[in-house]
């Protein structure tokens, strides 16, 4: 006798499909749910994750357009310094105190020198002309474009540039004095700055300045620079995190990409080419771009080259105005004044003619005081509040934990920079004294004590910012001279924000921008007590004709 199958029974009469169609959903969900949560790197054991993250996005929605402030936020709610995150699709660990940021820069040095690569910035922003150093990943290529700019912008070359400082700085005090008619108007000090900065590196990379402050050149580099900057925002492009939004139809992010890589390769190929012409013509300055071209020897493509000008050119034409603008704008204040004038007399303590003072300001940082606002303007204004992000090459272990090869490392330098655990309960004021001591010189114990680290803002380790000796050259050679010539007033109705988060108008860029600002310049020697008449005049007319032929400005460079 044939046996029948038996069909299931179930309890209260349910449906077998109804059975199977829900486990076939459970599983759909689940893998979908799989899918949606998984990274790169796998859940790091050992360190605490963040909770909150969503499918497919993770922490990016609740990280909102300031990371540094949240995730310095996270640090004090669920105590601890270092934890892991999900931006998207990407694995990430956090550092946020001092002593985490020093222990993992320095003590795993080696390990962390890697840099992430991501899908907008290096696939089509940098297509053409190579990455930049500081996103450049760890190879062959990189240590060669490290070593050039190490060469170009190390301490013993400081002395060749002794003359673009003090062409540069002397015209950032000449436009002043001229546009604020000699401090009876207020003025916003950030574009001439910016045009310092600027003006450095092109003089540095190419032999190359441009002397309108609202030249249309120099204006499209810094437009063109700042844009680029927010698209390697992780804020500004979860596309780099959220791979499915790429393939959206009329992908803006992508027409804005190459949009913005065609201008800046154009106008990168013209000062290349200028440098071309001027070699030709035998009428090239001494600069980068011309010795490696000139250098049949040299190991780097043409590529490298570009890649290398490009690091220095947007290495410093963010970050340089906004430490320095802010740090005048905290000068400006009324709590501000004390320190400009314990300045100014620490300046005349060292130079008793002013004219001494302008003379040095470009050969020597000898002055503490100005050394310490320096310092200080640096940490309070970590002006790159997650500094660059770097990618494990090997394993890490942290406490036990083990963090895997190519895990993506963020140092919050902003919030390492703030530790109440390092630097006390006023960490988060604005006081240059705290680096010095009684005696008004640099308190060696505050070097010794973090082992010749300071602060965050130039990050630390084998891949800390190249150009940190050239930038402390450029704060203090313009911080003295404008001290030396005047006394800097904030607007009553435009006052600088000082707030070390809120000073700065785009939280989601890498490099912040202060916002705007007006002060009043009062002429040192027209003031009560103060140097003789004409003194700032005299130092601008000997500072003009020192520097006259030094740079001229170059014609005909078409973008
Ligand atoms: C106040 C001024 C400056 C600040 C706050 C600053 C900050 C930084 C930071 C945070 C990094 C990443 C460091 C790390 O990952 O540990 C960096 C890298 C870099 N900076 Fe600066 N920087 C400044 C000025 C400059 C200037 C003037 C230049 C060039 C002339 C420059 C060239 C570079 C380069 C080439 C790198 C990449 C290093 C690498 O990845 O190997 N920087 N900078």
């Amino acid at each position: 006798m044939a046996v029948l199958p038996v069909e299931p029974v179930l309890p209260f009469g349910i449906d077998k499909d109804l059975v199977a169609g829900a486990a076939f959903g459970f599983l759909l969900a689940y893998i979908l749910y799989r899918i949606s949560t998984s990274t790169d790197i796998p859940f790091i054991k050992g360190i605490p994750e963040i909770p909150g993250a969503l499918p497919i996005t993770g922490h990016l929605l609740e990280l909102g357009e300031d990371h540094a402030t949240v995730l310095e936020a996270w640090w004090r709610k669920y105590r601890t310094s270092v934890f892991q995150i999900r931006l998207g699709n990407t694995r990430a660990v956090v550092v946020n105190s001092f002593d985490d940021a020093k222990r993992m820069l320095i003590g795993h040095q080696s390990a962390v020198i890697d840099r992430p690569t991501l899908y907008t910035f290096h696939g089509i922003i940098s297509s053409t002309q190579g990455f930049t150093i500081g996103s450049s990943p760890w190879d062959e290529s990189c240590k060669n474009k490290r070593k050039a700019s190490g060469q170009a912008l190390g301490r013993a070359k400081i002395r060749d540039y002794f003359d673009m400082f003090d062409l540069e700085s002397y015209c950032v005090v000449r436009d002043l004095a001229r546009d604020s008619k000699n401090g009876t108007v207020e003025i916003s000090v950030r574009p001439y700055i910016q045009r310092y900065a600027l003006n450095t590196t092109l003089t540095l990379c190419y032999g190359i300045r441009m002397d309108s402050v609202y030249d249309s050149m120099l204006r499209e580099i810094l437009e063109v620079g700042s844009a680029i900057s927010l698209l390697r925002s992780a804020s500004e492009n979860y596309q780099d995190y959220v791979p499915i939004l790429r393939y959206l139809p009329n992908n803006e992010k992508n027409k804005r990409s190459k949009d913005l890589r065609n201008r800046r390769d154009k106008y990168l190929n013209a000062l290349l080419d200028q440098v071309r012409e001027m070699i030709r013509k035998g009428t090239d300055k001494p600069c980068i771009s011309a010795a490696i071209l000139k250098d049949q020897e040299t190991k780097l493509t043409g590529v490298e080259v570009s890649s290398i000008c490009l690091s220095l050119v947007s290495g410093g034409f963010e970050t340089i105005p906004g430490t320095l603008t802010s740090c005048i704008g905290s000068l400006s204040t009324p709590e501000g004044q004390m320190f400009q004038e314990k300045a100014y007399q620490d300046i005349k303590r060292l130079y008793p003619d002013v004219r001494d003072a302008w003379r040095n300001s470009f050969q020597d940082e000898k002055v503490p005081y100005v050394n310490a606002i320096i310092k200080e303007a640096a940490r309070y204004y970590t002006v790159s509040a997650m500094s660059l992000p770097r990618k494990t090459v090997t394993e890490v272990e942290w406490d036990g934990a083990k963090i895997p090869a190519k895990t993506m490392i963020l140092i919050n330098a902003q919030a390492a920079n703030h530790d109440v655990d390092h630097f006390g309960p006023s960490a988060s004021t604005f006081n240059p004294e705290r680096w010095l001591t009684s005696d008004g010189s640099i308190d060696p114990a505050s070097e010794k004590a973090s082992a010749g680290i300071q602060h965050f803002s130039f990050g630390a380790g084998s891949r800390a910012c190249s150009g940190q000796i050239i930038a402390s050259r450029l704060l203090y050679t313009a911080l003295v001279r404008m001290i030396c010539s005047y006394r800097i007033v904030a607007s009553e109705s435009e006052p600088p924000n000082t707030d070390y988060v809120e000073y700065n108008q785009f939280k989601s860029a890498l490099v912040a921008i202060p916002r705007d600002f007006k002060v009043t310049l009062i002429p040192r020697d027209e003031m009560e007590g103060g140097d003789e008449a004409g003194t700032l005049a005299e130092c601008l007319e000997e500072a003009r004709a020192r520097t006259e032929g030094y740079y001229k400005e170059e014609e005909g460079v078409e973008v």
